[in-house]
């Protein structure tokens, strides 16, 4: 089985696949100084508390984060004795070059989104992943990231706000019922939902404008699902996109003799 591990800058994930579908989802906070010895704790008391009794052959790790990688890589070796497939080095194979300015070290939660997208989907997409930072990937009809934006995260925003502002609280993101807050909470609620709702649309359009073939926005992340609800913004939302990307990932690698 694999153990597919998607470490971005505010919370790490842990899948556990079988090949046909994911066993289990595990998320801890996003922190380098976490042992291999630690995460073997929390990993192996959650699977317990669920009853789950995985045998795990094969590790694939995607960080945005460079310090965590030493410790997982630790963690894989020591507790499934495997050498694990770390998405941007160069012994991991991606199905699609990305297509990019010379020396650009794309993101690598980008390049498994853009690999998971394509494969659900084909071609000419917009990704849109709603992070620690929200980024759009733009994938070409052949599969191959080929730029995108990177816009502040939300909970970044409403952060930013708080930690710049005397005045203004710490506040968590949700509808406001109204665009006129008659609140503090509300206003800062106003303000980053509905300037989102106009980032999104905008961004989306203006790539559509310039890439010039139709194209399909994808969404992922958790706070994806709070912006659809509201307005048409995605053709699609798929809260494993980055996971499954992982997965499409490996198996080529498999396939291709690199795993
Ligand atoms: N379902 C959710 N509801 C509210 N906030 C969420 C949800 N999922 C994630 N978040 C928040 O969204 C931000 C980005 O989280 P996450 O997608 O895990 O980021 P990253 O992949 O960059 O680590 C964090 O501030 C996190 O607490
Ligand atoms: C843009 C990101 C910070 C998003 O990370 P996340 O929100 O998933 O933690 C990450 O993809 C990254 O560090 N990218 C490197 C620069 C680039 O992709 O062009
Ligand atoms: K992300």
């Amino acid at each position: 089985m694999l153990l597919a591990i998607d470490c971005g800058n505010t919370n790490t994930v842990f899948s556990i696949w079988d090949g046909e579908r994911f066993l289990c989802t595990l998320r801890t906070s996003t922190h380098h100084a976490r042992t291999a010895d630690a995460y073997f704790t929390w990993f192996s008391t959650l699977l317990k508390h669920y009853g789950i009794e995985p045998d795990i052959t094969d590790v694939i790790i995607s960080s945005t984060v460079p310090r965590v990688v030493f410790n997982l890589r630790v963690f894989a070796d020591r507790f499934f004795g495997c050498r694990p497939l770390v998405v941007g080095k160069p012994e991991c194979l991606l199905p699609f070059a990305p297509r990019v300015d010379e020396g650009t070290q794309v993101g690598p939660d980008r390049l498994v989104n853009t690999a998971g997208a394509y494969d659900r989907h084909g071609g000419d997409l917009v990704v849109v992943d709603f992070g620690t930072a929200t980024t759009f990937d733009v994938v070409a009809s052949d599969g191959a990231y080929v730029g995108g934006v990177i816009a502040p995260g939300v909970n970044l925003s409403l952060e930013a706000l708080h930690l710049a502002a005397a005045a203004l609280p710490h506040v968590d993101i949700s509808k406001p019922q109204k665009v006129i807050g008659t609140n503090t909470v509300e206003c800062m609620q106003s303000g980053v939902f509905w300037g989102y709702v106009g980032l999104v649309r905008e961004i989306c359009s203006r790539i559509k404008g310039e890439y010039g073939t139709p194209m399909k926005v994808v969404s992922t992340g958790g706070l994806a699902p709070l912006f659809q609800q509201t307005a048409d913004l995605f053709d699609a939302f798929e809260d494993d996109l980055t996971m499954h990307g992982l997965t499409v990932i490996h198996r080529y690698n498999k396939e291709n003799g690199s795993a």
